[in-house]
């Protein structure tokens, strides 16, 4: 074989050309190169990163379920990123969501680190955190049953049925004085008033303003939120430096929390009337009392739990609710359809009420296509308990997991048109119970399995009583404006970048004798 002898003064194969060849070639092979999990598989591909940051800087100039839904659109649906030294394993297809809460639910019913440790909900009392185990099982199933099962939620709908009334009579009260209405503010008076008036009792927004307390307090709150995330980016940097920031507002927030919620436990318990019936903090402190309970729960559980169900409950169903009107002004026929529906079993004479729901099958489509469109938590963030195969990949313990949900619901393998408002996808069609269910599993804007959200029929209840009292007693006229659906995310939720805001014109004469209220 002849011998190519290549000179390199006669060549334009400079050395440093060669150099740098060879330096492409190694990083190739470095960055490009699968690293082997466990079991002998791979573990899920990973786009180039940079060194030290990781994939860091593909994240900064999108929002992140924008950012990690290009990401999957050209790498593939599960991937290995890493940011920093923290691996994370992304989801994004509704066939790998799938497979994950049909087959992985228990190994990936925790969540992951908290950012801040000193923090009142963040901290070890917290129900959001806590890892998958006996207190999370035990409130959990409080929940179910005693709190927001359906006894419960009976039990409290005149308290709810209060609060549309008056958002109702806030809306005409506007109409008089031709005054514009911000959606997504009205809406969060509704949920945080009606929410606060569960937990503590009707008397808890009239008589001591303990409501508006609460939502300034959650508001002080979502502005802390934003400023923590970049804490959690940065953790293992900050832990390292053993620099704690943001530590003091955070303490000081919890040390408001916790006055509060003192004072609510301490009126609750001197109660001796339970006349209008118990409301949530009594069902709370029956527990806490009762000897013989599966579980011990303390007092800082009480009010961790409190502070994590006005801020999972308020801003969630409220955006939703915004979403949701957005989509129906921005579509005529869609609301004369929507209208139709509830002229004709709600009449026009009262307001909407919770038990008319079940029979409102369009007004459910339609708050499902919202959330399909818009879920207000457009990541789940999970953590792999211990080692296993996803998608053929291996995903090793420890592992933080991230659904994007957002992607997820519209993944054009599982959902046609999937960027096109259609509530008609959601009306009563002849699938079968296993399309059913895979149907379930895609869809999952309350997340999914044993963490999915607990508050899911709650949820529902304030969106669809809302939009239904919204759309059957008023016309909105948006004044001319364009209704912008471009999106930000402010504390937990995925917002309307330009709120909806719009002037209500009243359509029927309701008589205050005919309001039902519980
Ligand atoms: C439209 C309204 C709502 C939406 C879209 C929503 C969405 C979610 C989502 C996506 C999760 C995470 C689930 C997961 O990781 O799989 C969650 C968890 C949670 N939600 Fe909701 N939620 C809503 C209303 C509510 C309400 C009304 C409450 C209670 C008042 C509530 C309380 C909670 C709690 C306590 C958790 C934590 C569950 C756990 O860690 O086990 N949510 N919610």
């Amino acid at each position: 074989m002849a011998t190519i002898v290549v000179d390199f003064q006669k060549t334009h194969f400079h050395p440093q050309i060669l150099l740098s060849i060879f330096t492409v070639i190694c990083i190739f092979v470095f960055f490009f190169k699968k690293p082997k999990g466990s079991r002998g598989c791979d573990l899920p591909p990973s786009p180039p990163s940079l060194p030290i940051i990781g994939h860091l800087h593909l994240l900064l100039f999108d929002l992140p379920h924008k950012a990690f839904q290009k990401l999957s659109s050209k790498y593939g649906p599960l991937l290995c990123l890493r940011i920093f030294n923290v691996p994370i394993v992304l989801v994004s297809s509704a066939s790998v969501a799938y497979e994950i809460f049909k087959t992985h639910d228990v190994n990936i019913s925790s969540h992951g680190h908290p950012p801040i440790d000193e923090c009142l909900f963040f901290g070890s009392s917290s129900f959001v955190l806590a890892p998958y185990g006996d207190y999370w099982k035990f409130m959990k199933k409080l929940m179910v049953t005693k709190l927001f099962g359906p006894q419960a939620l009976e039990q409290s709908r005149g308290a709810r049925a209060d609060e549309l009334e008056r958002f109702h009579a806030n809306l005409l009260s506007k109409e008089m004085k031709s005054e514009t209405v911000e959606i997504a503010k009205e809406a969060i008076k509704l949920t945080n008033n009606s929410i606060c008036k569960m937990i503590m009792g009707r008397g808890c927004l009239e008589e001591n303003g303990e409501a508006e307390r609460v939502r300034g307090l959650v508001t002080e709150t979502f502005a802390l939120f934003k400023k923590l995330f970049l804490t959690q980016v940065l953790r293992r940097l900050f832990e390292i430096l053993r620099i704690s920031p943001f530590k003091k507002e955070t303490l000081d927030v919890s040390r408001k929390f916790d006055e509060l919620l003192e004072r609510i436990i301490v009126e609750h318990e001197e109660k001796t009337d339970y006349d209008h019936g118990m409301d949530l903090m009594d069902v709370l402190l029956a527990v806490y009392r009762d000897g013989k309970a599966e579980y011990k729960i303390t007092r800082d559980h009480l009010k961790s739990l409190f502070v994590e169900l006005i801020l999972g409950g308020t801003d969630t169903s409220a955006q939703t609710i915004e979403w949701t009107m957005a989509k129906i002004i921005k579509k005529p026929n869609i609301l004369e359809r929507l209208r139709k529906e509830i002229d004709s079993v709600v009449g026009k004479t009262r307001l909407i009420q919770e038990k008319d729901l079940p029979n409102l099958p369009y007004l459910q489509a339609v708050i499902k296509e919202g959330l399909r469109l818009h879920p207000p938590a457009p990541l789940l963030g999970r953590k792999v308990t211990d080692g296993c195969t996803i998608g053929g990949c291996y995903v090793p313990k420890n592992t933080t997991l991230v659904v994007n949900a957002y992607a997820v619901m519209r993944d054009p393998d599982s959902w046609e048109d999937p960027d096109e408002f259609k509530p008609e996808r959601f009306l009563a069609s002849s699938r079968g119970k296993e399309e059913e269910r895979e149907q379930e599993l895609k869809y999952i804007p309350f997340g999914s399995g044993r963490r999915g959200c607990p508050g899911v029929n709650l949820g529902y209840i304030f969106v669809g009583t809302a939009i239904g009292m919204m759309v059957h007693c008023f016309d909105w006229r948006t004044n001319g404006d364009k209704v912008n659906m471009e999106e930000t995310v402010a504390g937990i939720t995925l917002n309307m970048a330009h709120p909806l805001r719009c002037t209500p014109v009243s359509r029927m004469q309701l008589q205050k004798s005919q309001f039902v209220s519980s």
